[in-house]
């Protein structure tokens, strides 16, 4: 039995409705549940699991699939349903880097009888996230920038780094500390990675996979003026586990401790911290991918994906 949590926002567009009916021709049972404000999607899911709901297809952009994901996190694992995803947003990180459909029809195809493979589930505090969260820099593009401009700015890898001129920056210092590993570094940008991508296809993991237990990390730090900025370039193609200015490592934990507030994203959404922790849940979740996801490694293993 599965069951549509859809974002208010796209509730009446006909070309959702179009898809929904597609799918009860089909023959698949699909009931669907719309969102008001903020916390209804949560609050939909997790009721659903109370229910019995063996699948939820989250319908909306980045945020309508987060809430849904701490929604399911709150219920017992035995009793979380499996999560699909319809994506319905500007960014649609997640989505795209799963190789999910983005035709309406099809996407919603996918999210109802894709195969479910366990996925795990970070979490920044008490606050859940799927995809990937980030500090500093790109959190403060993401709070600050409009949608048009976000658009612009998505789609070259790095294009980001170099428009950064336009807004100033800041650093945020603080002390980074890791499974194995600890630092205090003047922070620009931090991004940790269960996913690829984030701010509207910014590869900051590039090699990030949900099954391995693992946040990908990506620590831009010290980074003092212009100048510098041909070394930092290079260095988030080259990905040093230990640069002038760039470190990337994997770790299943990670805190950070700031000296002064510190903008940061989950799944895209902002909010601000002065410390936190970051756990990651091994497997806790079960996502409906497409068989050749280049996010799971055990596909790649058991033969069934392209991988990288
Ligand atoms: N009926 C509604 N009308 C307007 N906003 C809503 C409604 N229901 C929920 N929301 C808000 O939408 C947010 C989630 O938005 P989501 O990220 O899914 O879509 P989006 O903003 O269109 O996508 P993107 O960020 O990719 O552009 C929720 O946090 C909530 O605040």
């Amino acid at each position: 039995m599965a069951r549509l949590i859809l974002n208010g926002k796209a509730a009446q567009l006909p070309d959702v409705r179009d898809a929904v009916f597609a799918r009860r021709e089909a023959g698949d049972t699909l009931a669907v549940r719309a969102t008001w404000e903020q916390g209804d999607a949560a609050r939909l899911a997790e009721q659903a699991g109370h229910e019995g709901v063996t699948r939820i297809i989250a319908g909306g952009g980045d945020g309508t699939v987060n809430e849904v994901v701490n929604g399911l996190m709150r219920l017992p694992p035995e009793r979380r349903p499996e999560l699909g995803i319809l994506p319905l947003g500007s960014a649609n990180d997640l989505a795209t880097s799963l190789g999910l459909p983005l035709d309406l029809e099809a996407s919603l195809r996918a999210a109802v009888h894709l195969p479910p493979r366990r996925v795990d589930v970070p979490r920044l505090d008490d606050w859940h996230f799927l995809n990937m969260a980030t500090g500093g820099f790109g959190a403060e593009i993401t709070s600050s920038t409009p949608k048009t401009l976000k658009r612009l700015l998505g789609g070259g890898a790095y294009s980001l780094i170099g428009a950064f001129k336009a807004w100033g920056y800041n650093l945020y210092p603080g002390r980074l500390r890791w499974e194995g590993g600890e630092r205090h570094a003047d922070l620009f940008l931090l991004a940790m990675g269960n996913g690829r991508q984030s701010g509207g296809g910014q590869q900051l993991a590039p090699h990030a996979t949900m099954d391995d237990g693992l946040l990908d990390v990506l620590l831009v730090r010290d980074f003092a003026s212009l100048a510098q900025l041909r070394i930092m370039r290079n260095e988030l193609q080259s990905r040093p586990a230990r640069g002038t200015y760039v470190d990337t490592f994997r770790t299943p934990w990670l805190a950070f401790e700031g000296e002064r507030e510190l903008p940061i994203t989950l799944d895209g959404e902002p909010a601000r911290r002065y410390g936190f922790r970051v756990d990651i849940d091994p497997g806790a979740l079960s996502l409906a991918v497409p068989p050749d996801c280049a996010l799971l490694a055990s596909l790649w293993r058991e033969g069934g994906g392209g991988g990288d």
